[in-house]
Parts: structure tokens; C-alpha cells; sequence
């Protein structure tokens, strides 16, 4: 047998493509989610463009979900992060905004799934994926009949969320579509899930002015130089002193659990019903009260101006 000076050599195994961010919506196209090659994963619903689950890698389940939140489009959904736009609360005495449910209606629309992106700077050593950006619209033309009727103005919304290794970015665009100005309020009502709530403080409120809903009548206080604890029912509306870059950060003894930064965001709500979630009807377990904590970023202090065609652009980064 003749030997062949050139023989073939065995060909390069072809590389695995680089592991990439999964993106699924479920078949009825009510949610979306997403999971990181790394295990991360998130979980939104349509209905409200709501975050009902955000994971990290071992699984573990950062946020609260009531277990009778109402998922099926009824109802705004008890927990996970619910967007308010375009009022906080209800507003009575704003003109243009008064007839509208409490919170408004972003959290009771149904939104559309825009599609997902991830960027190039944010891959893994191996080329994979090391967040994922997910987008969601809406805009007046899909809204209820009712909430047109409510509040008839020409906008586009976009919020994204982005899921990163140990991080959560949510942040949203409003445009003004029409030709008139108008004003809004805008919210990211994020259910925050501790073990402990008697072992809870938050840092980065310190020495801040405050609204308290829960006093008779409502009160503008100044926050002590310590981190705020919740001994009780808690509706405080806060405006940090440091501004929005300063990081709010939420500890259970002496573990720092969550780092939440703003951007554009100038207040942010802390809540906690207490003892009153026993009457609310979509809030379960009643003791849960002591398993959540609402930090919610926002700019709900007076109204943001938009002038025909103009674009506001707020949002924050959860960490932990
Ligand atoms: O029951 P909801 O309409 O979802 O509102 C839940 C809570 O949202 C915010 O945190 C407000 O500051 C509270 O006053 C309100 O009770």
C-alpha cells in the first residue's frame, strides 16, 4: 500500500456559535420573556407591558407577585414592576388628566412586543450574550375607547427592558405625536421582594423632603439622617437630595440586596400597605406585606411638559 505524502488532514471542528440571549412569546402572544445564556431570565406581559418575573441565574425570584394578581387582562396586575403613565395617583384638580383611573391607563393597555436587541459591547469573553434589550410600544391609537375619551392626546410610548447579568434596566421614551402640548406623570411601580421587612432599610432617602400619603391630611416632612425602615404602613413620596444619580439602595440586615440609579427620575415612592393588604382583594398571601417592598422611580412631583413632537426619555437601573 503506497503510502500518500499528503494526507487529509481531519477538518477543523466548525466553532459553536456563540450562546445567545432566548427570546420567547407565548402562543396566545400575551408575554414575553427572555433568558441570558448565564440563566438570567425576565417575564412580561403584554397587558400593561408589566414585569411579572425577574430571576437571576440560580433562579432565585427578585421581585413580588401577589398570588392573586390578575393575570389575565382584567385588572392592573398586583406586583412585578406595573408602569404608570400618564398620572400618579389620580389628579382631581389637573384639568386634562382628572378623569383618569388611578395610575392611568399604561398599566391596563396591552402593548406590542417592538422586538429584542442586543449590543455588541455587552458580549461574554466567548462571543454570547450578555443582556438582552427587549422593546414595547404603545400609542394613543391603541388605546381603549374609554381611555381616549379620558385623555385625548396624541403619543408614543417605548419602554425597554433590558436584562443583564445582574441588573435590570427598564426606561422609557414619550413622544409627543400631536400638535398641542401636554403634560404627564410617570412611574416605575417596582414590587421589590425582601424575606424580612422588619429587617429592611433603605439608604439614599436620608435628610430628603417628603410627601406622606398616609398622614391626615397629607404632609411635606424632612427624612432623618438615617435609612428609612418600615415599622407600619408606608406612602411616602421622596425627592432625594443627592439628585437621580444618587443610588437608592434597599439592605435586609446588613446584606445589601438591591442598588436602584436613576436617570431623569426625580422622585422615588416607597410603599408598603402593612397590615392593609388584608382587604385588598388581589393582594395574597395577607402577610405578604412582609415579603415586598414598592421602590418606585419616578418623576411625579408637577408634570413634564411636552411640546408638539417633543420626546421626554426617564428610567433606572435595579442591581443587586
Ligand atoms: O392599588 P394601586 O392602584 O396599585 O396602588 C398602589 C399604591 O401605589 C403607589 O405606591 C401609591 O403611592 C399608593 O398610594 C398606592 O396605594
Amino acid at each position: 500500500m503506497v503510502d500518500r505524502p499528503k494526507k487529509p488532514s481531519a477538518l477543523s471542528a466548525t466553532p459553536a456559535p456563540a450562546p445567545q440571549a432566548q427570546v420567547n412569546i407565548s402562543h396566545s402572544n400575551s408575554r414575553v420573556s427572555a433568558v441570558l445564556p448565564s440563566g438570567e431570565s425576565v417575564e412580561i406581559l403584554l397587558y400593561g407591558a408589566t414585569i411579572t418575573s425577574w430571576k437571576d441565574k440560580a433562579g432565585e425570584e427578585k421581585l413580588w407577585l401577589s398570588e392573586k394578581a390578575v393575570m389575565d387582562g382584567s385588572k392592573a396586575v398586583r406586583g412585578g414592576i406595573p408602569l404608570v403613565f400618564p398620572v400618579f395617583g389620580t389628579a382631581p384638580s389637573h384639568e386634562a388628566t382628572s378623569k383618569l383611573p388611578q395610575h392611568g391607563f399604561a398599566r391596563t393597555s396591552t402593548w406590542e412586543f417592538l422586538g429584542k436587541s442586543t449590543s455588541e459591547s455587552s458580549e461574554t469573553k466567548d462571543g454570547g450574550d450578555s443582556s438582552v434589550k427587549l422593546d414595547f410600544g404603545l400609542s394613543s391609537a391603541e388605546l381603549s375607547e374609554a381611555s381616549k375619551k379620558a385623555w385625548p392626546y396624541s403619543f408614543g410610548l417605548i419602554y425597554s427592558v433590558t436584562l443583564g447579568k445582574d441588573s435590570l434596566t427598564t426606561s422609557m421614551v414619550v413622544r409627543n405625536e400631536g400638535g398641542e402640548a401636554w403634560e404627564f406623570q410617570a412611574l416605575m411601580h417596582s414590587y421589590l421582594r425582601v424575606a424580612d421587612i422588619s429587617v429592611v432599610s433603605v439608604a439614599g432617602l436620608e435628610s430628603s423632603t417628603y410627601v406622606d400619603k398616609v398622614t391626615n391630611p397629607i404632609s411635606t416632612n424632612t427624612s432623618p439622617a438615617e435609612p428609612v425602615t418600615i415599622t407600619g404602613k408606608t406612602d411616602r413620596v421622596y425627592t432625594p437630595t443627592g439628585g437621580p444619580s444618587t443610588a437608592v439602595t434597599v439592605s435586609e440586615g446588613s446584606k445589601k440586596k438591591f442598588a436602584i440609579t436613576r436617570d431623569n427620575l426625580n422622585e422615588v415612592v416607597v410603599w408598603n400597605p402593612w397590615v392593609d393588604a388584608k382587604s385588598m382583594a388581589d393582594f395574597a398571601p395577607a402577610e405578604g406585606y412582609r415579603n415586598m417592598i414598592c421602590v418606585e422611580a419616578g418623576a411625579v412631583k408637577g408634570w413634564q411638559k411636552l411640546e408638539a413632537g417633543e420626546t421626554w426619555e426617564g428610567g433606572q437601573i435595579i442591581s443587586y
